[in-house]
């Protein structure tokens, strides 16, 4: 569990976690689905960070190792994949480098649902899902999922998102109209974001590695927080360009190009809702 105190994290923690990333442009080893490798990849490269879609077992200790932080997605799993995920995180855990499991789909079928909670277990920094993905993958009553979308609220997820977190060790980042980042005892609520990005694929997975490039240069509660509302922004601020979910991915790389604390702060709102006492 995350010891840092995220009490007075705020919407200038978050644009100074960006100039952060931005200054150090991490280099994010993806293994993630086939569906959501190139708005993953133009997500990194416009908000500010360097993507490689990256799976072969052959090479991933040694990507790993030239890597600043690494995502896995079990979107489009299959036995080949597995052995690579699974290699990759060992590796990353051994160099201490952060990793992002993104479990979507995780509920719809036993190979998919065993695999997510091996890989929960295998010492990822930050879990980030939608809100039947992490109730499933807490075990949770009522998780529902449609395939790969979500049918619970956010909210439904919380109590799931925090004995998940505790459970796991991971920092949870539950995702949908109101986005939750919790340590299991401390829970950070993000506005922003549009009801047209999950009629946009992969917009999710996009954020998980976003989370990513964040997290290789800030502490993984601080991360996910400073991640969610950046893109949270940077979607809120797409969709007023926007008359459907269609040019969405564009537009929205075209504000993560550009987002700035201002756009942070316009678009986005991060509010302690749970704290530890000190
Ligand atoms: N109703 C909503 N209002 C505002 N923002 C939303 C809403 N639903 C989702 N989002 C935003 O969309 C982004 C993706 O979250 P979502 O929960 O849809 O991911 P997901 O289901 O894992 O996506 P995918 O599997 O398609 O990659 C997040 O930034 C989230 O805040
Ligand atoms: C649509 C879809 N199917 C498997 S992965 C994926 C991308 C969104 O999660």
């Amino acid at each position: 569990m995350s010891s840092t105190l995220i009490r007075n994290l705020t919407i200038s923690d978050a644009a100074s976690a960006l100039d952060a990333m931005r200054a150090t442009r991490p280099l994010v080893q993806n293994i993630t689905n086939y569906v959501a490798m190139t708005i993953s990849a133009n997500v990194l490269l416009a908000v500010g960070a360097s993507p490689a879609m990256v799976h072969a077992v052959e090479e991933v200790d040694e990507f790993v190792a030239i890597s600043n932080a690494l995502v896995i997605n079990v979107g489009t799993l299959s036995p080949l994949w597995i052995e690579g995920m699974q290699r990759a995180a060992k590796q990353a855990v051994a160099l201490g480098k952060p990793w992002v499991l993104d479990p979507v789909g995780c509920g719809a079928t036993k190979f998919r649902t065993d695999f997510a909670v091996e890989m929960s277990r295998a010492g990822p920094a930050i879990i980030r899902g939608n809100a039947s993905e992490i109730m499933s993958l807490a075990g949770a009553a009522g998780a529902g999922g449609k395939g790969v979308d979500s049918t619970a609220s956010s909210d439904a997820a919380l109590k799931a998102g925090k004995a998940l977190a505790l459970a796991s060790g991971a920092i949870v980042a539950i995702t949908g109209e109101t986005d939750y980042v919790t340590d299991g005892t401390q829970v950070v609520a993000i506005t922003g974001g549009s009801a047209l990005m999950p009629l946009s694929t992969a917009l999710g997975c996009a954020l998980s590695a976003t989370v990513a490039a964040f997290a290789a240069v800030r502490p993984p509660f601080e991360a996910a927080v400073a991640a969610i509302a950046v893109y949270g922004a940077a979607g809120a601020a797409a969709a007023t360009r926007v008359t459907g979910p269609g040019h969405l991915p564009a537009e929205l790389c075209d504000a993560l190009h550009a987002v700035d604390a201002d756009m942070i702060a316009r678009y986005a709102t991060i509010r302690v809702v749970e704290e530890v006492n000190v």
